[in-house]
């Protein structure tokens, strides 16, 4: 398995030369502006600073970059089927052929990582599952491994950075994204899930989604969905992406129409069906196939759109700028400012399954 990074921005010293297929842009376009915001003037020729684009595309198709999602819900949720096809690949523990028959007797964690690659660029993909969370009969502080294992990536990070010899590329397993699955009961919320929402929110990007939409007409899910937001709202519970973190207009306006649509009730399936001459991913009913990608029949696509085609990267830099970063600026002055490494990490020793 290749060896993955996120994209780093090294411009060479000199000027990059006018690539054959760089148009340069109008004069209008071409501007410089004061320190202070003052007025901007024309360059006198192309630069070349818009090729920094092209550079930073080089570097991703070359080294690669990670991306770690994790996914937590009772068993049977539809956690396997919905990254897988999220993915259009079997990336997930079952079909890794990592199975057991019984639910486990504590939550324990599992990661399985497969490299994906589209239009040349490659992504390690790491799936963590939970299996055993929710399913016990007292399920109280069922969050807590969950949890810990999200802090020891944190930790393991922390160390690696703080190595006098530190590698070229630190491994990243730091959780970018925790898909959280609440079950279609048309119900309130559990108490679990508030609590492990509650919890969990401050130091990951949490997205909840509604499984198994197909088992709600069209108007229990939007009542459903409505009662969710509710109930997130007054338990306090932010999910991603928070307003805190919007960096622009544009970016809330982004985001607030995302923020409006969560939770995105989904259906997952990894089965392709033929309809109006085109093969589809669905589930088959009695009644027809409930196409997965449709959004007339369920909010997949747009669960996609958001965490795949827009907001990866953002992902990315939230879990690093913003969660990492508390963590580590939490871990030193805990430590009196002193090198972590003198001191063992508060969430412990690693024990995780992984
Ligand atoms: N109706 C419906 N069934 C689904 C959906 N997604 C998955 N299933 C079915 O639900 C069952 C469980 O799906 P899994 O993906 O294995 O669920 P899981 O949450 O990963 O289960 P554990 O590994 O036991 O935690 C399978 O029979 C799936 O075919 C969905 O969106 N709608």
């Amino acid at each position: 398995m290749s060896e993955m990074a996120p994209p780093e921005v090294r411009p060479k010293p000199a000027i990059p030369a006018k690539p054959p297929h760089a148009v340069p842009p109008s004069a209008s376009t071409l501007s410089i502006q004061g320190s202070g915001g003052g007025p901007s003037s024309a360059l006198l020729g192309y630069i070349g600073i818009d090729t920094i684009i092209q550079q930073m595309r080089k570097k991703t198709m070359k080294v690669g970059f990670d991306f770690n999602i994790m996914i937590v819900g009772h068993s049977g949720l539809g956690k396997s089927t919905l990254v897988n096809t999220l993915f259009k690949s079997q990336v997930s523990r079952r079909s890794s052929g990592w199975t057991c028959e019984r639910i486990p007797k504590t939550v324990e964690i599992k990661s399985v990582s497969h490299v994906i690659e589209e239009g040349g660029v490659k992504m390690k993909l790491t799936v963590i599952d939970t299996p055993g969370f929710g399913d016990q009969i007292n399920n109280e502080n069922c969050w807590e491994p969950v949890s810990k294992y999200i802090s020891e990536q944190y930790e393991k990070f922390l160390k690696e950075e703080m190595n006098i010899a530190r590698k070229k590329r630190i491994p990243d397993t730091r959780i970018h994204c925790c898909l959280y699955f609440i079950s279609p009961t048309g119900h309130s919320l559990r108490q679990l899930d508030v609590e492990f929402m509650k919890r969990l929110s401050s130091v990951v990007n949490l997205v909840p989604v509604i499984a198994k939409s197909d088992t709600l007409t069209p108007e229990e899910k939007n009542e459903f969905k409505q009662r969710v937001r509710k109930e997130l709202e007054t338990s306090g519970i932010e999910f991603y992406p928070q307003k805190e973190f919007d960096e622009d207009i544009e970016d809330k306006n982004e985001n607030n129409k995302i923020r409006e649509a969560m939770p995105f009730a989904v259906v997952g399936s990894d089965k392709e069906y033929q309809v109006n001459n085109k093969r589809v991913l669905g589930r088959k009913t009695p009644w027809g196939v409930v196409e997965v990608e449709n959004p007339n029949h369920c909010e997949f696509a747009q669960l996609r759109d958001f965490l795949i085609r827009s907001h990866l990267q953002d992902l990315k830099e939230v879990t690093h700028n913003i969660y990492y970063e508390t963590y580590r600026a939490k871990r030193l002055n805990d430590n009196g400012g002193l090198h972590p490494l003198t001191c063992s990490a508060p969430a412990g020793p690693s024990e995780s399954n992984v």
